[in-house]
C-alpha cells in the first residue's frame, strides 16, 4: 500500500520562504565574517576567528547561562573560539588567547578578534594600552554604557568629547584629599559604630566554632557598610527630612526613604534598572513582574526628586553664607553633594557650572562607581587576610607601630600616610584580584594604534579591550622589590602560594621600594597596572576607595585577627586557609568580578588583647 502525503501548497511555500531566509542570513554572516576577517588581516595584528558574535544580546545573555553545557560539548579547537565570544571570557580563559598559535608565534601581545560581526582588539601590550588609554579623544568610552549609567542623563562615565572634560574637572576637584579625609572619618565611624560591635569575636584563636560568621553573612555586613559610608560621604549624615530621620519613614508623597530607594534602584542595576524609563512605567500590570517593575520604577524616579530637592537646598545654603569654605577641619560641609554645587558654581564665571540634572547624574554615578567596587573590594580583603595569616601578621606589626606611636590617635586620618604596608596589601589585592577585567574603547574613526612591535592601523569603529587580568601576571611582575620581602617570603616551607611563578602570587611587599627611596610605593611601567584605569579617565575615585579599605582594614585589625575557620571535622588551620586561597580564585562576574559568597566557609574574629 502506498500513502502519499499531500502538503498543503501554503506550508510548502512557507516552509521555503523560511529554508530561504536562513540561507540567506548564513551567507550574510559568511559574507560578513570574512570580510572583517580580511580587514582583521590587513592590520598586522594575529587574528582569532570565532563564528559567534560577542556583541549580540541573545547570544550574550544564553551563552553567560550555558558557558559549561557549551565547553563540554564542543570539541576543544571550536571552544577555544567560541569561548572568546562568551562576555567575561577573561575571567574564565585567563591569558590562554594570548598564548594561542598565531599570537603566540608572533610574540605578540594583541590579537583581532573577529566574527560575523565581531570587530576587536585585544591587547595586554603595555605600549597598546597606555596609547590608547591616553588618547580619550581618538579612543572613546562606550555609547552603550549609558543603558546602565545613564538613567538621569550624561555623566562623567557615559560622556566624550567636550561634555566629558567639562564633568570632568569638577569630579577630580571634588573626589581629591578632602573627600578621601570625610571618607576617613565616615568609614571610621560607620566601621567603630555598627560593623565591629556586631563581629562575633573570640578571645581565642583555633577551632572554637560558636562564634565564626559565615562568608555570605559577613558579605553582607560589608556591603551595608559600604553603603553607608559612600551615602554619608554623598550627602553628610543630616537628612533634611524628618519622618525619615525619626522614625525611618518616607515623607508623606514618596513610596521609599532615601536609603530604600536607591537600594532598590541598585539592587536591580543588572536587571529591571536597565530597562529604559519608558519600558519600566509602561510595564502592563497583566504581565509578570509588574509589582517589581513599578517599585524599581517608583524608586528611580524618587531618587531623582530627593537628589534636586538636596541640590536645591544645598544651592540655598550657599547662597546664604557665600563665605563658607566646605572644609572637613572646619566644620563646614564635606561631603561630595555640598563639594560638586561648590565645584560647579566656581565655575559659573566660565559658563560651565552644571545644571541640577547633570549634578543629579554625576552624583549618582558616584555611588553606582563606588559602592560595588568597593564592597567588592574590602569582601577580598577579609577572604585574603584570612588566607595569607603571615602577611596578616605582617600588617598587624604596622597596626601596631601606628597604635603605639605617641603623636597621632589611630582613629584620625593624619594616620594614613603611616599605613603603608596596608596600601601596598590593597595595591596587591587589586593586581590579582581586582573588580574591573577589561577596560573597553571604540575607536572615533580609523586610528592608528602604537604596539611594542609597530604602528597599526585600525579601523573606525573598532572596539579595543584591555585584558586587565592577563596584563597583571604578565612576566614584568616578577621579583620586583626583592628586598623589601619579610623573611616568610623566602622561606620554602612557608611558601604560601606554593611555588607558583612570583607574577602569579600574591607578594604585597613587591610594591614596597626598599627605605631611602623617593617613593614609597613602586612605581609601575606605564600600561602595565590598570585596576583604576589609566590616562585621562583613570578611576577619580581611586584615593577615596583605597582610603575606605584601609581605614576599615585598620579598625578591624586594630582588636582583632582574622582567621579561616575549619569547616568540617578534622580540618587543620593551614587546610582551611588552603580554601580561603582557593576561595579568591572561586569567583563571579557580572560586569565586575567578585569572589563567590561561599556558604561553606566561615571566618573568625579574634580578640588580639
Ligand atoms: C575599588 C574601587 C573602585 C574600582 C576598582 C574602580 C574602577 C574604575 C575603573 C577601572 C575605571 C575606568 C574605567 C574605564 O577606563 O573605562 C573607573 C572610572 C571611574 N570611577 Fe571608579 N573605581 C572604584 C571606586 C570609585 C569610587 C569610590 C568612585 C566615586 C566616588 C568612582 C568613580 C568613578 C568615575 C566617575 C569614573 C569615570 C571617570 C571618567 O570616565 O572620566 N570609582 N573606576
Amino acid at each position: 500500500m502506498r500513502f502519499d502525503i499531500q502538503i498543503p501548497p501554503t506550508t510548502a511555500s512557507a516552509a521555503g520562504l523560511l529554508t530561504t531566509l536562513l540561507l540567506l542570513f548564513v551567507l550574510r554572516a559568511a559574507y560578513k565574517g570574512l570580510a572583517n576577517f580580511y580587514t582583521a588581516c590587513s592590520i598586522g595584528l594575529p587574528t582569532v576567528f570565532a563564528p559567534t558574535d560577542q556583541t549580540g544580546i541573545v547570544w550574550s545573555l544564553l551563552s553567560v547561562s550555558y558557558r559549561s553545557r557549551l565547553s563540554a560539548v564542543l570539541p576543544a579547537w571550536l571552544w577555544r573560539r567560541v569561548a572568546l565570544t562568551v562576555p567575561g571570557w577573561e575571567v574564565y580563559q585567563k591569558a590562554k588567547p594570548f598564548d594561542y598559535d598565531s599570537v603566540a608565534q608572533n610574540k605578540n601581545k594583541s590579537f583581532v578578534l573577529v566574527g560575523p560581526s565581531t570587530f576587536e582588539v585585544w591587547t595586554v601590550d603595555p605600549v597598546a594600552v597606555h596609547d590608547v588609554q591616553q588618547r580619550v579623544h581618538d579612543f572613546e568610552q562606550a555609547k552603550a554604557l549609558a543603558v546602565l549609567l545613564g538613567k538621569y542623563g550624561p555623566n562623567v562615565i557615559t560622556s566624550n568629547g567636550e561634555r566629558w572634560a567639562r564633568y570632568r574637572r569638577p569630579v577630580a576637584t571634588v573626589l581629591s584629599e578632602r573627600i578621601s579625609g570625610a571618607n576617613f572619618a565616615a568609614a571610621i565611624r560607620h566601621a567603630e559604630e555598627v560593623f565591629v560591635p556586631v563581629l562575633p569575636s573570640s578571645k581565642t584563636t583555633g577551632n572554637g566554632a560558636a562564634d565564626k560568621i559565615d562568608v555570605p553573612h559577613l558579605f553582607d555586613m560589608i556591603t551595608n557598610l559600604t553603603f553607608n559610608v559612600l551615602i554619608s560621604a554623598s550627602i553628610g549624615d543630616k537628612f533634611p527630612w524628618s519622618l525619615e530621620k525619626e522614625q525611618g519613614r518616607p515623607e508623606p508623597g514618596y513610596k521609599f526613604t532615601y536609603t530604600e530607594a536607591l537600594h532598590l534602584f541598585l539592587d536591580n542595576f543588572y536587571g529591571i534598572s536597565m530597562l529604559p524609563m519608558s519600558v519600566i512605567t509602561g510595564w502592563p500590570k497583566w504581565l509578570a513582574g509588574h509589582k517589581k517593575v513599578s517599585a524599581v520604577g517608583d524608586a528611580i524616579a524618587e531618587y531623582r526628586e530627593r537628589m534636586r530637592s538636596l541640590l536645591n537646598l544645598e544651592r540655598d545654603r550657599l547662597a546664604a553664607d557665600k563665605q563658607t569654605p566646605s572644609s572637613s577641619e572646619g566644620g563646614g560641609r564635606a561631603d561630595l553633594l555640598a563639594l560638586l554645587v561648590k565645584a560647579s558654581e566656581d565655575e559659573a564665571h566660565t559658563g560651565m557650572a552644571l545644571s541640577n540634572d547633570e549634578l543629579v547624574s554625576n552624583l549618582f554615578v558616584f555611588i553606582a562607581g563606588g559602592f560595588k567596587t568597593i564592597a567588592a573590594a574590602l569582601q577580598t580583603a577579609m577572604i585574603a587576610l584570612a588566607a595569607y595569616p603571615q602577611w596578616q601578621d605582617w600588617l598587624l606589626e604596622e597596626v601596631d607601630a601606628i597604635v603605639n606611636s605617641s603623636s597621632e590617635d589611630a582613629d584620625s586620618w593624619e594616620v594614613f600616610p603611616q599605613a603603608v604596608r596596608h596600601v601596598a596589601f590593597i595595591l596587591e589585592m587589586m593586581r590579582l584580584h581586582g573588580s574591573s577585567t577589561r577596560l573597553t574603547r571604540i575607536a572615533a574613526g580609523p586610528q592608528t594604534m602604537q604596539t611594542s612591535g609597530a604602528t597599526v592601523h585600525i579601523p573606525a569603529k573598532t572596539r579595543v579591550h584591555v585584558d586587565t587580568m592577563a596584563l597583571h601576571v604578565l612576566p614584568c611582575w616578577a621579583e620586583v622589590n626583592r628586598q623589601s620581602d619579610p623573611s616568610f617570603v623566602s622561606n620554602p616551607k612557608t611558601d604560601m602560594d606554593g611555588g607558583v611563578p612570583d607574577e602569579r602570587s600574591f607578594r604585597p611587599s613587591r610594591w614596597l621600594n626598599p627605605p631611602g627611596s623617593e617613593k614609597t610605593h613602586y612605581l609601575p611601567p606605564k600600561g602595565t597596572y590598570v585596576p583604576w584605569g589609566t590616562g585621562p579617565r583613570v578611576c577619580p575615585g581611586q584615593k577615596m576607595a583605597q582610603v575606605e579599605i584601609t581605614t576599615v582594614m585598620l579598625r578591624i585589625l586594630k582588636d582583632h585577627r582574622v582567621e579561616a575557620c575549619p569547616s568540617v571535622e578534622g580540618e587543620t588551620q593551614s587546610q582551611a586557609e588552603e580554601k580561603f586561597r582557593t576561595a579568591l580564585h572561586d569567583v563571579e562576574w557580572g560586569g565586575i568580578l567578585q569572589v563567590k559568597r561561599n556558604k561553606d566557609l566561615s571566618i573568625k574574629f579574634t580578640k588580639r588583647k
